[in-house]
């Protein structure tokens, strides 16, 4: 794989605020550690007029604002490299003119016909953008084509199915990178290597050893300036039917035979068709749903009354839920997740608790032995936590729990790179492993539509349910009581 891509990248929606907050400065970020040099280009494409010189002034400000100690003078041969095209997507006369601009910078920076399209827009477009395309010969080129395409991939499995039909009339499945951002976050992609490389963990990853695994992601922002969307999506579809179940698979793979795309891709299928299909009533019983109220203190808005929201809304703000995987090895145990927004704190962290051991020795009538946990902590820490027990000093066969941890931070000294920067990075290099496949993408829906369907159909008559800045709701406890199982204090679990 080539390390230093040619690159043409033609950014739909390049004055959005995924292109400002996030793609402006992952694509600096890259040019300064020298992954992408002289032989890569931008169009920025999107409707309001701009010169190219507006459009770089206002990549500066982008990067300016995101990433500290940068001098303005110093991005000008960086900014250069972009050009800005005005055009309204829906309007085929406007793409003869990119195909111009794109063949014009490929011959400026000799990219070798290379182009990668990254829609970075609202996904009704995401259809009418790839069939352009074709249409209007902007895939006929000499070097390779691909498509980034951002989520929602869809908003249940039909018209993700659709919307992969539209896209498949113009690339091939290789050729389509499906971005899930929390596979480009560093510790979610240490997730196999802490599994597959160290001989302690594998031979316990399994149901004789492995009680529960718990995987929660929480935020404490509340929808924002989101309503309009996140009205109509909710947490389910908008955290669990990428970022949660992504996750799973990562921690409930068979080792792949090999760490290609197609084998690690083909593992997590495997899992994704095991879990198991809760009927309508078994639903209830395993999924809960939460919307958030008024803080304690009356200050932050409730969901309802949050801008371009339903006042009677029936959207969840959180979700949790007990998955179980249908397979040799995990059969009887809980995966748990939870998710949501204006939670108590903004945390993502994976607990796998182990079993107990068959006798306790030191087993102390005031104390109780506290399992083996391992925790990999993947925002905002980034690390890895093991719980273990070790004899108290002193004369008495007592115990104390104590923590191993590995942060990440400490090591390098810095942040690891943004998961945008991996992930651009990758689509330009042609490596799709951090990207979902078109099955993963259909079997997650599948999953998640049987859930969606159960609750649409059916009000929730608590909402809202949880107060702001708390972990949500009573009945997501009761989920993990009602198996004699607690939701591990992750706000407690900071690496030291
Ligand atoms: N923002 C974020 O943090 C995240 C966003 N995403 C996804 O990324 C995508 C973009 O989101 P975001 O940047 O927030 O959206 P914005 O609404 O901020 O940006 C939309 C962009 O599309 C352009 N646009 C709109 N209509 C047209 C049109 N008809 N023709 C050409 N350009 C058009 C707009 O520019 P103009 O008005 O000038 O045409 C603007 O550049 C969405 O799919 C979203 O779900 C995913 C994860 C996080
Ligand atoms: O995809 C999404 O993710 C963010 C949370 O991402 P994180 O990296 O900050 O954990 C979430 O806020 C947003 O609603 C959702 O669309």
């Amino acid at each position: 794989m080539n390390k230093k891509p040619a690159s043409l990248l033609i950014l739909f929606g390049a004055t959005g605020d995924l292109a400002n907050r996030k793609l402006y400065p992952s694509l600096y970020r890259l040019y300064k550690k020298g992954k992408i040099a002289e032989q890569f280009a931008v169009v920025g494409v999107a409707r309001r007029e701009l010169t190219d010189e507006q459009y770089q002034n206002n990549i500066k400000k982008s990067i300016l604002s995101e990433i500290n100690h940068v001098n303005e003078c110093d991005l000008n041969p960086f900014v250069s490299h972009f050009k800005y095209h005005s055009h309204d997507v829906s309007d085929a006369a406007s793409y003869a003119e990119l195909k111009q601009l794109a063949e014009q910078m490929d011959e400026t920076y000799d990219l070798g016909g290379n182009r990668l399209f990254y829609l970075a827009m609202a996904p009704e477009f995401f259809g009418t953008i790839t069939q352009f395309l074709k249409s209007e010969g902007l895939t006929d080129t000499t070097g390779y084509k691909r498509v980034v395409i951002e989520k929602p991939f869809g908003r249940d499995y039909k018209s993700a199915e659709k919307l992969n039909a539209m896209i498949r009339t113009a690339f091939e499945e290789e050729e389509i990178y499906r971005i899930d951002h929390y596979l480009g976050k560093e510790m979610v992609q240490n997730i196999e290597v802490i599994r597959f490389s160290n001989a302690i963990f594998e031979p316990l990853w399994n149901n004789r050893y492995i009680s529960n695994i718990q995987i929660t992601s929480s935020e404490t922002l509340g929808v924002e300036e989101r309503g309009r969307y996140y009205d109509k999506s909710g947490a389910l579809r908008d955290m669990v039917q990428n970022h949660m179940l992504q996750m799973v698979a990562l921690l409930a793979m068979e080792p792949p035979i090999s760490l290609t795309t197609e084998e690690i891709r083909s593992e997590k299928v495997r899992v994704l068709r095991a879990l198991r299909k809760y009927s309508e009533t078994e639903i209830p019983e395993n999924f809960v749903r939460g919307q958030y109220d008024w803080d304690e203190k009356n200050l932050l808005a409730p969901y309802r009354e949050e801008p371009m929201v339903q006042p009677d809304s029936n959207t969840e703000t959180y979700v949790a839920g007990k998955i179980m995987i249908d397979n040799f090895r995990w059969a009887g145990v809980p995966f748990y997740i939870r998710t949501g927004k204006r939670m108590a704190t903004k945390s993502t962290k994976i607990v796998v608790q182990f079993k107990d051991i068959p006798m306790n020795l030191y087993y102390q009538p005031k104390e109780t032995l506290n399992p083996n946990l391992l925790v990999i902590h993947i925002q905002p820490d980034e690390g890895v936590t093991l719980h273990l027990n070790v004899k108290k000093s002193g004369q008495k066969e007592e115990t104390k729990p104590i923590h191993l941890h590995f942060s990440n931070r400490n090591i390098n000294g810095m942040n690891t790179p943004e998961a945008y920067e991996r992930l651009i990075y990758d689509s330009m290099r042609g490596d799709a492993t951090n990207f979902t496949h078109w099955e993963e993408v259909a079997l997650s829906w599948k999953y998640v539509d049987r859930i969606s369907q159960v609750w649409e159909n059916t009000r929730e008559q608590d909402f809202p349910n949880y107060f702001s800045g708390t972990m949500g709701p009573k009945k997501a406890d009761e989920l993990l009581e009602h198996d004699n199982h607690i939701w591990w204090p992750i706000e407690q679990f900071e690496i030291e």
